[in-house]
Order: C-alpha cells, then structure tokens, then sequence
C-alpha cells in the first residue's frame, strides 16, 4: 500500500491519539500472571500490540476483546501453559525482549521468533543477563538471533549493571527476577522508561527504586486490576510536529501519556521554539496524563543528546522532520541505538529526508540536519518501519507538490487510524494499493 499526501493548509482540530504501546503491551502481559480477571480499556489494536496478545494467548491465558476493551483472565504466577507452537512476534521488539525474560522462569519450553527484521535485531543484550540468572537460551548467531529457544530453569538473581539504556532489557530482567530465587537488581546508565516498575508495583509485585536502581523480588502472587491505557506520546508526535511546521495550525491532543521517562520529545521540541500548552490530567495506570495544545510557529535547530536520547528515541524520526522545517542546523548524538531498531534508522531517515532535499550528515551515532530550505515532495519508502513512514508523512504535508509513501501498512504496527486522524485535522491524504 501507499500514502499519497498533498500539500496542506492549516490542520486544525481536538483529538485523542491510540493507546500507549509500551503500556498496552505490559497492561497485557503483566495481568496474564495476576490472580483474576483485569479490564483494560485504551489499549492499542496495532499490530505489534495484538501479537502481544496472541502471544499470550498462546501461552493458555484466555483473552477477550469486547467493545475495545481488553479482559485478561490472569492465570497467576504459575498458570502458565507450554504453548504448542512457535510464538510470533511479528515486527514487535518488545514483545519479544519482555517474554523472553518471562519465559525464562517458567517449567516449560517455548521457541519465540518474528518478522524480517525482528530476526535481525540484536536478542544478546537480553539474553546475557538471563542466562548469568541460569536461563537456557539459544538462537542463531550464538543465540543472539531469532528465532530463539528458551528452556525453562530454575532462575537465581543477580545484580546487573546494564551497559545500553533500554528499558526493554531492563523489563526482561525484571520479569526474570519475578521467577528468580532472591532480590534482583538493574542498575541503568540513565533512565529509560518506567512503565514496567510502575505497573508491576500496582499489582503487588515488591520492587524498590532510588537513583536509577531498582530491586524485584518473588512475589507470592500479583492481583488483577482494571485500568486505562493514556494516549501515547510517541504517536501524538507525529501530530504534534504536523501542527508546528504547517502554517496556521491548531491542535489539541486530548488525554496523552506524560510519563517524564517518556517526555523528551516535548523537551526539546520547546527549547526549538514549539507553542504549545501542557494541562495535567487525571493519572492513568499509575502513569501521567495530560492535555496538550500546539499551535504552528516558527522553529529553531537546536543540539540533542545524552541523557535526553532515552527520553525520545522512538521520537527521532519525526524529530529529523521538525529540524528540517526549522531555521538552522539540529544535530542529534549518542543515538546509536537507533542503528537497532525496526530498520536502522539513522540510515532510513537520512536515505528518505534526503529526497525532500533536505541536507543530512550521517553520523556514527546521530544526525546532523541542515533546516530551513524549501521541501520539495518525494518518493518515499518506509523500509517496513512505521515510524520512518508516518515521519515522511508529516514531511509530505510541508512539501511542494505531491508525496507518495510506499509500504505505507507498516504504520499499523503503532498507530492504526493515522490516515483518518491526518484527515481530521484537514489534510488531503490518502491510501492506495
Ligand atoms: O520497553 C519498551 O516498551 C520500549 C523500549 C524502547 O526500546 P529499547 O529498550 O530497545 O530502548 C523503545 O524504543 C521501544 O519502542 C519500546
Ligand atoms: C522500536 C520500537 O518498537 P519495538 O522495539 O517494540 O519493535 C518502536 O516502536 O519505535
């Protein structure tokens, strides 16, 4: 399929963007080891959340889908069940980081795999830490490449320094430790998002943190609980940076996760020069809320690195977008990690913005983009990555003339109903065969 997207006029409009992936994806998973039964409302139906929920299905918790809410019948710390094939996580690296520290506890074996590119991202980083715990992990390429088998072990804790920010190896850790003899540690270089710690405390799990360290230790059992997913933050940036770069501009996004592990897109988006207001809401899931108003403006390149790139990584791409629409030059550093990601994606971005005519360095680990010139529109790929396809989009609408984005389904793994919401707001959108 493909996006064509016209230039636009003023996008205008109040919307409330899908749920929070990395929590939908938890809410689920988390829940399935509950006693009882736990509601989730808000959860995303993108497709890397559903393979969460196959997943786990195929794992022997019943799921159910009514009137999109999610009710997971937890089957308790020991209910789970050897799934009778493989698992498949789709495109979805947390999916498949987080059960592999799930499954590393358990009596049972299971084998875990996904598409193209999940068998080519780097599974070692979790699986290094999970096998000093006792885990028996295997795959391709020393067992750092899935598909991976994982046989069940009798897991003892450790205390682990992580070498990477990632807040999915740190999970992974975590959801060994829940199975672990002892009280397991994770120490992080600085911080990534709490999703996990924060939902597992809800549920009863007994887990401490203080300055970037956190403990787990063998809960006797965790209680269901109802909640509510946000908006995610990762999605809504795509509108939000819609909004800043498209003249005459207004929009409010409605209920958005704020999660100041998550919240650095909003950080620097502001030190470029971003309108926009932030309203605190009710509290969602133990997680922050907020209403947040933007309004077109002119921006300003600016330096991004750090301990900021964990707060924004996912929010990269559309970040590129943003500094080339701004006056002067945005260089992004100690982002590396991006190298790993659905596709590499500081090649991707580099590679697509480039064919706006934008002027993009390649850097070992960031970018350096040259803003302020006139967009002219082009033809896009998204490599199968969703966020490189819902970043051109957002080029596209600041272009002159027409932008076609080709493999435009993979923007269903994160944000299925982008079109319609782009459409919402008053831009001239559409998808084709
Ligand atoms: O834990 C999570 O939900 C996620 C963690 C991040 O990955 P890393 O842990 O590899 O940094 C992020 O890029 C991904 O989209 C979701
Ligand atoms: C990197 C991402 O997700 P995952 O690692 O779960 O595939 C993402 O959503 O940008």
């Amino acid at each position: 399929m493909k996006l064509i997207v016209e230039t636009a006029g003023a996008l205008k409009g109040q919307v409330r963007v899908p749920g929070d992936k990395s929590i939908s994806h938890r809410a689920v998973m988390f829940t399935s080891l509950a006693d009882g039964v736990s509601r989730v409302e808000g959860f995303l139906f993108g497709a890397d959340c559903l393979s969460t929920v196959a997943c786990m299905r195929a794992l022997g918790v019943p799921v159910d889908i009514e009137d999109g809410t999610v009710i997971v019948h937890g089957v308790g710390m020991h209910g789970l069940q050897e799934p009778d094939d493989v698992l498949d996580v789709g495109n979805s690296g947390t999916t498949i980081r987080l059960l592999l520290g799930l499954l590393s506890g358990q009596t049972f074996h299971s084998c875990l795999t996904g598409d193209a590119s999940i068998r080519r991202r780097p599974m070692g980083r979790v699986a290094r830490p999970l096998l000093s715990m006792g885990a028996r992990i295997d795959g391709r390429r020393d067992g750092d490449l899935a598909p991976l088998s994982v046989r069940g072990a009798d897991l003892h804790s450790i205390k682990y320094q992580m070498p990477v920010a990632s807040a999915q190896v740190k999970s992974a850790i975590l959801l060994a430790g829940l199975f672990a003899s002892g009280v397991t540690g994770v120490r992080e270089p600085s911080p990534s998002r709490d999703h996990t710690e924060r939902m597992l405390k809800a549920l009863g799990a007994p887990i401490s943190r203080r300055s970037g360290y956190t403990e787990i230790g063998r809960p006797a059992r965790l209680k269901a609980m109802d909640m509510r997913v946000p908006g995610d933050l990762s999605s809504a940036a795509f509108l939000l940076v819609a909004t800043l770069i498209v003249p005459g501009s207004e929009l409010i996004l409605e209920d958005v996760g704020v999660n100041p592990t998550r919240t650095g897109i909003l950080d620097v988006l502001g030190a470029m020069g971003a309108q926009f207001d932030i309203e605190e809401g009710e509290p969602q899931a133990g997680e922050p809320t907020a209403r947040l108003a933007a309004r077109s403006g002119s921006l300003v390149g600016t330096t991004v690195g750090g301990s900021l790139i964990p707060r924004l990584i996912d929010e990269i791409p559309i970040l590129a977008v943003a500094a080339a629409a701004a006056e002067g030059t945005t260089e992004i550093r100690d982002a590396r990690e991006l190298r790993v990601k659905e596709t590499d994606r500081i090649r991707t971005v580099a590679e697509e913005l480039r064919k706006f005519g934008v002027q993009v360095a390649e850097l070992e680990d960031g970018l350096i983009i040259e803003g302020g010139r006139a967009l002219k529109g082009a033809h896009c790929r998204s490599h199968g990555d969703h966020r490189i396809a819902m970043a051109m989009a957002v080029a596209g609408l600041v272009a002159e003339g027409e932008t076609v984005v080709e493999g435009w389904e993979a923007a269903d793994v994160s944000f299925p109903g982008f079109v319609d919401l782009l459409r919402e707001l008053g831009a001239r959108v559409r998808v084709e065969e």
